[in-house]
Order: C-alpha cells, then sequence, then structure tokens
C-alpha cells in the first residue's frame, strides 16, 4: 500500500503548497530494545512497517525527511532559515509542529532554552527553533543597517481559552479575540502584550519568563502542557525609503506553533471514544484537521471559525501567509498507530496551498496619523482623570465593554446555577459518603469475623495435617509389615507344597511297605508251613529213626544209622533256613 499521490496542480500560478517536513526523533532508552519501526530514504521518503503485521506498511514521500541523526541546526536551516529573509521582505510565515506528545514538538521549536546562557543562545546545539530563528533574524537586521523595531509575543491557548505568556501579571491573563475589521479573515487579540526586544539576552529572559507563567497557568488550571498549544510570535518593523525619498514602514511576521499532541484525533479527524468520554476534546486540533481536510477537498465552507487556533492563524491556512508543517514522529514500534496517523495528516496538508503575498509597506504619514489620533485618545483620557469627571472611552472601546459587561453577567449567572448544581451534588455525595462508611464499617467487622474464622480453620487445617502425616508413616509402616508377611506366606506356601510333596512320597512308601508287609506276612504263613512241614518230617523221621535204633542190636549200628538220620536232617535244615534268609533278604531289601 503506498500513500505517494501527485498534488493537484493550483489554478492560480501564484499558490504554492505547504512545505512539509517530517522529522523523527531518536529511540528513547525504554524503546531501544526493538528495531525501528521506521526507514528514511533519500532524504525524502520514509516507509512505515509493523514488524508483526506485513500488510500494515507504507510509503510516503515529504520535502524533507530528517534522520533521528540530524542536529537543531540541519532543521534550522532548511526549515526557517530561508524564512528569515521572507519575513525581512515583508511577507508573514508560520512553522507548525505537528505530531503526538513525546514525539519531539517542542524540542524541536524550543529546544533546551533553561540551561544555555544568553551569549550563545542561538547557536547552543540544543537549541531550537524560536532561539536560532531570534539570532538570525538579529544578525540580518544589522546587516540591513535600518530603523528597525523587533516584538515578540507568547500565548498559550488551552481548553479553547487564550492567555498571554509574557504579561507583566503573576497569573497569566485571559485574551480576547476580535475579527481584525481592517482585514477579512484576520482575528486580533485584545490585550496581548508585545514585547519590544533589541537583543537575544532579553528574548532568552522573555522566553524562560513565558515558560515559567506556562507552568503557573499549567498548575492553576490543572492542565497538561502536551493538551495545550503554544504560539510564540515575532513581528518585525523596519524603514526603507522608497524612489520618491518617502520613508515606508516594511512589516514581516513569523509564527512558531507548537501544537497539542495530536493523539485522540483520528486519520479522519473524527475524535477518539475515550478522548470525549475524558472530555479531552481538543477543538482547535480537531478543527485544524477538519480545516485541512476542506482545503484539500476545495470545500466552498472552510470551518476556520469553529476553534480559536484556526481563527488566529486562519491566514496560515489557505490564506496570504508562507505556511510549513514539521510532523515530529517517534521511530518505535508501540507508537506505530500514532505515527501512522501523523503521516497521513502531513501528507494530507501537503496540497494545501496557499498565496503568499508581502505585507503593504506603510508610509510614514500614515503611521503618523495613527500614533497622532493614538495621542490625541490618550491626552482625553488624562484629562477626564486629571478632572475625576469620568473616563473616557472612545465608541469602540465602550461597544466592546458593554458586550463583555452582557457575556460577564451572561457567565456570571451560568456559574450560579453552576454553584448551586455544585451544592446540590455534594449533599448528595455526603449522603453517599455516609451511606458508604456505614456499608464499610460493616463489612471491615464481617472482615474481622472472617479473618477470626480463617485462622481457627488454619489451625484446624494444620492440626489434620498432623493427623494425615501420622496417618500416612502408619500406613507406609503397615504396608512394610503386609509386604514381610506377604513374603512369609509365599515362602510357608512353598514350603507346605513341598511337605505335600514329601507326604505324597510318604504316602506312597506306605503303601509299598503295606505291600510288602503283606507279602512278607504271606511269606511268613509259607515259611511257617514250610516249617511245620520240616517238623513233621523231622518229628517223622525221629520216630522211624527210634523204631530203627530200637531194633538194631549193637551200638554202633545205632550210632551209624543215628549219623545218617541227623545229616539227612542237617541237610535238610540248610536247605530250608537257605530258602528261608533268601525269602527274608528278598523281603528286607524290597523294605528297604
Ligand atoms: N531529536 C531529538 N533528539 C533528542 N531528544 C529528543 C529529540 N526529540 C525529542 N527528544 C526528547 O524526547 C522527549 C519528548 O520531547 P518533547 O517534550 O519535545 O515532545 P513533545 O512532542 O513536545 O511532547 P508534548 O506534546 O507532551 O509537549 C524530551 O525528553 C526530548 O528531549
Amino acid at each position: 500500500m503506498s500513500a505517494k499521490k501527485g498534488k493537484p496542480v493550483p489554478k492560480n500560478q501564484r499558490n504554492q503548497y505547504l512545505q512539509v517536513y517530517v522529522r523523527c526523533r531518536p529511540l528513547s532508552d525504554s524503546e531501544n530494545r526493538h528495531p525501528p519501526a521506521v526507514e528514511i530514504h533519500h532524504q525524502r521518503d520514509i516507509a512505515v512497517q509493523d514488524r508483526t503485521n506485513p500488510k500494515i506498511s507504507k510509503t510516503y514521500s515529504f520535502d524533507r525527511v530528517f534522520t533521528p541523526e540530524a542536529k537543531q541546526a540541519e532543521i534550522f536551516q532548511a526549515v526557517v532559515g530561508p524564512l528569515i529573509s521572507d519575513v525581512l521582505t515583508g511577507y508573514n510565515c508560520t512553522v507548525f509542529a505537528y505530531g503526538q506528545t513525546g514525539s519531539g514538538k517542542t524540542f524541536t521549536m524550543e529546544g533546551d532554552i533553561g540551561s544555555c546562557s544568553p551569549q550563545v543562545f542561538g547557536q547552543d546545539s540544543m537549541a531550537g527553533l524560536i532561539p536560532r530563528a531570534m539570532c538570525a533574524l538579529f544578525d540580518e537586521l544589522r546587516v540591513l543597517q535600518s530603523e528597525y523595531t523587533v516584538r515578540i509575543s507568547l500565548m498559550e491557548l488551552y481548553n479553547e481559552e487564550l492567555y498571554d505568556l509574557l504579561s507583566p501579571d503573576e497569573v497569566p491573563p485571559k485574551l480576547r479575540l476580535f475579527e481584525d475589521p481592517t482585514r477579512k479573515g484576520s482575528a486580533f487579540v485584545q490585550g496581548l502584550q508585545e514585547v519590544m526586544v533589541h537583543t537575544q539576552t532579553q528574548v532568552l529572559a522573555e522566553l524562560r519568563k513565558g515558560s515559567a507563567k506556562r507552568q503557573v497557568a499549567a498548575t492553576l488550571m490543572n492542565a497538561q502542557s502536551s493538551r495545550s498549544h503554544t504560539i510564540f510570535t515575532v513581528t518585525v518593523h523596519y524603514k526603507e525609503s522608497s524612489v520618491d525619498g518617502e520613508e515606508l514602514m516594511r512589516t514581516g511576521k513569523l509564527n512558531l506553533v507548537d501544537l497539542a499532541g495530536s493523539e485522540n484525533i483520528g486519520r479522519s479527524g473524527s475524535v477518539d471514544k475515550r478522548a470525549r468520554e475524558a472530555a479531552s476534546i481538543n477543538q482547535s486540533l480537531l478543527t485544524l484537521s477538519r480545516v485541512t481536510a476542506c482545503l484539500v477537498e476545495h470545500q466552498p465552507h472552510v470551518p476556520y471559525r469553529e476553534s480559536k487556533l484556526t481563527r488566529l492563524l486562519q491566514d496560515s491556512l489557505g490564506g496570504r501567509t508562507k505556511t510549513s508543517l514539521i510532523a515530529n514522529i517517534s521511530p518505535a514500534h508501540c507508537n506505530l498507530e500514532e505515527t501512522l496517523s501523523t503521516l497521513d495528516y502531513a501528507h494530507r496538508a501537503k496540497c494545501v496551498a496557499n498565496r503568499p503575498e508581502v505585507n503593504q509597506k506603510v508610509s510614514q504619514t500614515v503611521i503618523m496619523k495613527e500614533y497622532t489620533d493614538l495621542i490625541e485618545d490618550l491626552k482625553k483620557k488624562l484629562d477626564l482623570h486629571r478632572t475625576g469627571s469620568g473616563v473616557y472611552v472612545n465608541d469602540e472601546n465602550y461597544k466592546q465593554i458593554m458586550e463583555g459587561t452582557k457575556e460577564r453577567n451572561q457567565r456570571i449567572i451560568e456559574i450560579s446555577g453552576k454553584i448551586r448544581d455544585v451544592y446540590s451534588r455534594k449533599k448528595s455525595t455526603e449522603e453517599i459518603f455516609e451511606a458508604l462508611s456505614s456499608s464499610i464499617e460493616k463489612q471491615r467487622i464481617n472482615l474481622e469475623n472472617v479473618n477470626h474464622t480463617i485462622v481457627k480453620t488454619s489451625e484446624e487445617i494444620s492440626k489434620t495435617k498432623d493427623v494425615l502425616a501420622r496417618a500416612k508413616t502408619e500406613q507406609s509402616e503397615a504396608k512394610s509389615i503386609l509386604k514381610t508377611l506377604s513374603e512369609k506366606e509365599n515362602e510357608l506356601r512353598t514350603q507346605a507344597d513341598h511337605l505335600a510333596q514329601v507326604a505324597e512320597s510318604a504316602h506312597e512308601d506306605s503303601d509299598k511297605i503295606h505291600n510288602r508287609l503283606d507279602f512278607s506276612r504271606v511269606v511268613l504263613v509259607e515259611n511257617t508251613h514250610v516249617l511245620n512241614k520240616v517238623k513233621d518230617t523231622s518229628k517223622f523221621k525221629i520216630e522211624a529213626a527210634m523204631k530203627i535204633v530200637s531194633s538194631l542190636s549193637t551200638w554202633s549200628q545205632v550210632l551209624s544209622k543215628l549219623l545218617s538220620v541227623m545229616g539227612e536232617l542237617v541237610g535238610q535244615s540248610a536247605r530250608l533256613t537257605g530258602s528261608l534268609i533268601v525269602s527274608c533278604s528278598y523281603n528286607f531289601a524290597f523294605l528297604l
């Protein structure tokens, strides 16, 4: 997206567009952590980019764009330097400083006037456009070697009220603005102090005085300096001789305007909702924006009369003044919205055309007549004072005084109404305050009770915590016992399984033993049977032997017969014994 636009060709060739400059201040210490959101190219182009959103990116071109490194002297040489000779040629010139709060408007216009000494005032590296302009003007006038007068004034415009910052009064008086009947479309400020100055030292003293007054006014009004406009004006008159020898007075004027912070004024010139709610609408800045838009769009009606700033400086916007605008911006990302808004306004202002004209020279005779009339007026006043018969007031002043009185009376009525309003609001506020106080007392008691309950609950919680800690310890002990028991149970189960196996095998063994015992019993019965048989056989044999013995005649026969029978018996019993031993040993081995 690009905001570059060609300027419309002016119908009148004498038209001169507003010179528009941009000054980008350096990043402040707090902003220095992030890369800047602006880039400046070839001293004319400026690109603004939102690094978090590449869609928000714009490029603009201006008559000159100053980088953050630009020195105060450089700005002066480019912007105001050429206007000094214009002023001395008889032009009226105006330079506006526009931009959000903290963008460097006052730094550009005034610089640091607090610390510099009068000798270097104007050359000091921190000196802004006002001191430098005054210094250059005196230098030029010295070269001209002509009779001259230089007068300066300093006004503050806050909340649509004008204050004279160079007035000798301790509290800056309010000033009134009137239409100038001698010059259509211009206004004059009644009672404004225009201080005659001859040297830089005087200028510095007046500026310091003005700055102190501004603070007094700000404190009294509870105002913020960023919401007020300051208008410094220097008017130069110097004598010239015409070709026919007549002495003429040439007049030139330079206005250096430090505008209020432009935040809250949207790009379309509408007011931010929050600003409206906070009642901080800056009528003059808003009207400035509207006037610019109307001039750019060549609207038939331009609303100059809607604010004091545009009434005062009507001639600088679409009039006969040479006008420049410095758009002050911050390079920081956090100010991106305001920077875009400032550059949009400045870009629009490039299309405002003026028709600069040299102020008419006034002949010495005309001035002499004006002074003679004035002296006459003063004489009459003095006479009336002396005789004590009243105060002389000319017609115009009388009309103004009457208008003023009417306005003041109206104001007194309004203020009385407001005071009544304030009293009634005060009363209802007091009632609300009392109700609130008693409710607060109740709440305080409730709070105490709650605190007490909290203390008690805390104690109980702490006790419960102890119990819980103990229970946890016991639980962990029980867990460890359970673990041991479970291990033991497993061990016992293994042992029981083993014992069951042993019992099983014992049972099997016992079965075997029983079987063997049964078998042995059978064998024993058999053996008993065999033995009984042997016994019977032996008894039979022995009885047979006894019969044989009794039939034998000799002892030797008997003996030999006995021995043979005995031998048979022994052999028989040896066989039996052998079969018994085999059967027993078999049983024994089986048992084992
Ligand atoms: N070009 C610059 N170089 C160094 N410091 C600067 C520059 N511009 C501004 N500053 C510093 O930035 C701060 C804000 O500047 P300044 O007060 O001039 O802003 P402002 O636009 O006039 O604000 P306000 O609208 O509140 O009056 C000041 O401390 C000033 O010294």
